[in-house]
């Protein structure tokens, strides 16, 4: 990749010329500035008490001028070079990424996609280092004819060892279809909004819950992993905002059960950063924060914004879907998860590994958008094509 092509991270600032940071980072009066002698610049600032503010080529910081020369001129420049990290507090180190597009993002799919097509794009998925792959939900094919397939593909996948292949069984019924089929991982999927848990799985939040005890004791006894999702964790298409009490209810019952890691969807894309602190703040109450995921659809632009604040509240898991594929059938207007691509560009440039090669990756968005006829519904990937091509 040529670095027009890598994300910029905080590391790389330092080494931009004055212009570029100046157009990047500091408001207009550093701008102006700019157009000055090319080591130290000055401005009038309205804000500072009347200092100027100087860029110090040498230390590459701006930070308010000293009247006189003494030792907290230092402290000063100390403190703004310390401000990505006091913004950027505690981020993890590691994300890992769960990747839904073969399961959430085909699910909604109007064409018929082959399992042909399924299973090669999984490989391709898992080829590009995704170590968690949803594969397909073992649900009624009269409620989603896109996924009646499920037993197909999962039989047809080459499962690599270290990586996780779950898929959703919304029943006994489905849980044991799965396991014959050759599943090692599960996933139960409940809704903090009565109205949804009824249209998308035909009964209450309390029914759902008693079936998903029976689901999750018959994982247990064959020892397999068990994801299990909270839907509609900010809004309900019906009932409109979710009192996060509710979804912490559902999350710590998911999570008593055996659940080892509770998947947070905001099936409807309306969260904001505030709404979605407000939430995680109820469910890391019952829930340990490790053990969390969080699963935004970016029906609002507001998936990555979610995401960030989702990792400054100390979570390291987040589900994606490549391509922006997705949408669910029983929430009407609910786009496409956040674009895999665009959650490794952001993560990549925040210095947070992986393991994902973006490259191989949008290979895999590339492959499936071309399948449905579609253009690319990742930005980052549609903007790296643009510069390639
Ligand atoms: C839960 C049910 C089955 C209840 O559906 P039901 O109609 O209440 O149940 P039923 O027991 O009467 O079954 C109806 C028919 O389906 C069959 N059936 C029953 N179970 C199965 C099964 N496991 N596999 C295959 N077939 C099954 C069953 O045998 C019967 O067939 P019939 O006798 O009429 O020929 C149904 O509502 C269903 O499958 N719902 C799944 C809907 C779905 O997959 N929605 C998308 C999930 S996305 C989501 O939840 C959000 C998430 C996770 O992505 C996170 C986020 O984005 O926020």
């Amino acid at each position: 990749m040529s670095s027009l092509e890598e994300p910029l991270g905080l590391g790389d600032l330092p080494k931009l010329s004055i212009n570029r940071l100046g157009s990047f980072s500091q408001p207009s009066a550093y701008r102006r500035a700019a157009a000055d002698d090319r080591n130290t610049r000055k401005y009038n600032s309205s804000c500072n008490g009347g200092a100027p503010m100087v860029f110090h080529a040498n230390s590459h910081a701006w930070h308010q001028q000293c009247r006189q020369d003494d030792s907290s001129c230092d402290a000063v420049e100390v403190e703004l070079r310390d401000l990505p990290r006091k913004v950027l507090w505690d981020l993890p180190s590691f994300v890992e990424i769960v990747e839904v597009g073969p399961r959430d993002g085909l699910q909604n799919e109007k064409g018929n996609v082959p399992a042909s097509v399924k299973i090669q794009l999984i490989h391709k998925l898992v080829a590009a280092g995704l170590s968690v792959v949803e594969a397909t939900s073992f649900v009624s094919p009269k409620w989603v004819p896109q996924l009646a397939d499920a037993k197909e593909v999962l039989k047809g996948i080459q499962q690599m060892p270290n990586v996780r292949y779950p898929v959703l069984t919304p029943n006994l019924r489905g849980f044991e279809a799965a396991v014959a089929a050759g599943a090692k991982e599960i996933a139960v999927f409940a809704s903090a909004s009565e109205s949804f848990s009824k249209s998308n799985i035909n009964c209450t939040i309390e029914e759902s819950l008693v079936r998903y005890r029976d689901v999750t004791a018959a994982a247990k006894k064959h020892g397999l992993l068990i994801r299990g999702y909270v839907s509609c964790v900010i809004g309900c298409p019906v009932e409109g905002a979710i009192d996060p009490s509710k979804v912490a209810y559902v999350a710590k019952e998911l999570y008593d059960m055996g659940c080892s890691e509770i998947s947070l969807g905001d099936t409807i894309g309306v969260g904001t950063p505030g709404s979605v602190v407000a939430m995680l703040e109820a469910v890391v109450s019952f829930v340990p924060v490790d053990k969390i995921a969080v699963h935004f659809h970016d029906t609002y632009g507001q998936a990555l914004a979610n995401i960030l604040v989702s990792l400054q509240m100390g979570i390291s898991i987040v589900d994606s879907s490549v391509s922006g594929l997705g949408g669910c059938p029983y929430a009407k207007g609910a786009t496409g998860n956040v674009a895999t691509e665009d959650v490794l560009y952001m993560l990549h440039g925040l210095g947070i590994e992986t393991n994902v090669d973006l490259n191989k990756l949008m290979e895999a968005g590339d492959y499936i958008s071309k399948h449905l006829g579609r253009p690319l519904g990742s930005k980052t990937a549609a903007a790296l094509r643009k510069l390639t091509t």
